[in-house]
């Protein structure tokens, strides 16, 4: 029987940047990301992505566009982390740095690659392109992508 936990990514836009925040400790730690998190019991995967990005920055997104699904696995570990990334240029509130997360605006040209996660260069270009995406990746410990394949999909 699979074992899939899903879990939600946001990513804020405006047209010259994208807002990432610095995951100051846990699962990822000390890499720049998206807003997200595992998905609760009960709740949609679009109201578990707006409940994150509140509890980690603070302001609240709307208007979410699904843009892609990835699946990670690592190595020795039979569970699938299923990925569903979002991206939205509409959001309110003020932007505020919690115990979870650093917010910071980084213009597209200049996205920190070397501090987040490895898979990230894989599918950024497909995101920054507009094209709806899909994507495997097999992970040894947080830094070493052993097996991957991405492809772009007319529909998620
Ligand atoms: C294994 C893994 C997990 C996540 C994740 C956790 C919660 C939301 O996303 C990633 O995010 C990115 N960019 N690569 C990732 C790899």
């Amino acid at each position: 029987m699979s074992n899939t936990k899903l879990f939600s990514l946001v990513f804020v836009r405006n047209p010259e940047e994208i807002l990432l925040g610095l995951k100051k400790r846990g699962f990822g730690e000390n890499m720049w990301n998206g807003f997200g998190g595992k998905v609760e019991s009960g709740e949609s995967i679009i109201q578990g992505a707006i409940r994150e990005v509140k509890e980690e920055c603070g302001i609240i997104v709307e208007d979410l566009k699904k843009i892609g699904i990835l699946q990670f696995q690592f190595e020795g570990a039979e569970t699938v982390l299923e990925v569903h990334v979002f991206e939205t240029y509409q959001y309110h509130g003020e932007l505020t740095e919690s115990d979870e997360m650093r917010p910071k605006w980084f213009n597209l040209k200049e996205i920190p690659f070397k501090q987040m996660w490895p898979d990230d260069e894989y599918w950024f270009p497909y995101m920054l392109r507009g094209e709806l995406f899909k994507g495997y990746f097999l992970y040894r410990g947080q830094d070493l992508i052993l097996k991957h394949n991405i492809e772009t999909v007319e529909e998620l």
